[in-house]
């Protein structure tokens, strides 16, 4: 047996944190049929922020969904929460299933194509967090996804493929970064799901 044959459910941290790959928890078929749900479904809108006085607008499209309607701010922009649609609460129940873990929001991310991307950042917004444990899952294009270490530099990749889950819980966004690199080899859209358990009060 070789032991050091990659285990897709080991962690794949080598220290300060927990990153599972769940590989694909749906079929090609159902993936194709998730994928243009969310495409067509979701309330996408281009993500703004304001950086260091810098009014900055994304070309990747971003929505917010969770248990209830609420207003929050993050990088000095207020937004305001969706609910769940029939298909996104599939996918919640699904990732629950899964994981045994529970969530109540989701940040989605949609990536036009490999000139998308996202920089290197840790989801450890203190105010709205409840719980470090967040469940991704992908659909359309394969990317690489990164994770670095913030003192050693460590680097970790790992791939996101069509239908797949992978979970980042435990110390990982306090000791590591992570990114979605841009990439010249991606011409597909790729939409990311991060379910997340956050603190709301309204
Ligand atoms: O697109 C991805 O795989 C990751 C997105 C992400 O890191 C985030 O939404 O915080
Ligand atoms: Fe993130």
């Amino acid at each position: 047996m070789d032991l050091f044959n990659q285990n897709p459910m080991a962690n794949l941290l080598p220290y300060e944190g927990t990153v599972i790959l769940h590989g694909n928890i749906y079929t090609i078929a159902e993936a194709n049929t998730l994928f243009k749900t969310l495409f067509e479904e979701i309330e996408w809108e281009n993500d703004q922020a304001y950086i260091m006085g810098k009014h900055i607008i994304t070309k990747r499209k971003v929505a917010w969904y969770a248990n209830e309607s609420y207003d929050y701010t993050y990088s000095n922009v207020t937004k305001r929460a969706l609910v769940w649609t029939p298909t996104l609460l599939k996918i919640k129940e699904k990732v629950e299933q899964t994981t045994g873990l529970t969530f109540n929001s989701c940040l989605l991310n949609l990536y036009h194509d490999g000139s998308e991307g996202m920089a290197w950042h840790s989801d450890n917004e203190k105010a709205l967090r409840v719980s470090t444990d967040i469940a991704s899952v992908s659909f359309g294009a394969e990317r690489k996804f990164s994770f670095k270490h913030k003192t050693s530099k460590e680097k970790i990749d790992v791939f996101l493929s069509h239908g797949s889950l992978l979970m980042m819980q435990g110390t990982t966004q306090e000791y590591w970064l992570h990114r979605l690199p841009p990439t010249k080899k991606v011409q597909k859209p790729r939409i990311n799901l991060t379910f997340r358990t956050i603190q709301y009060t309204n």
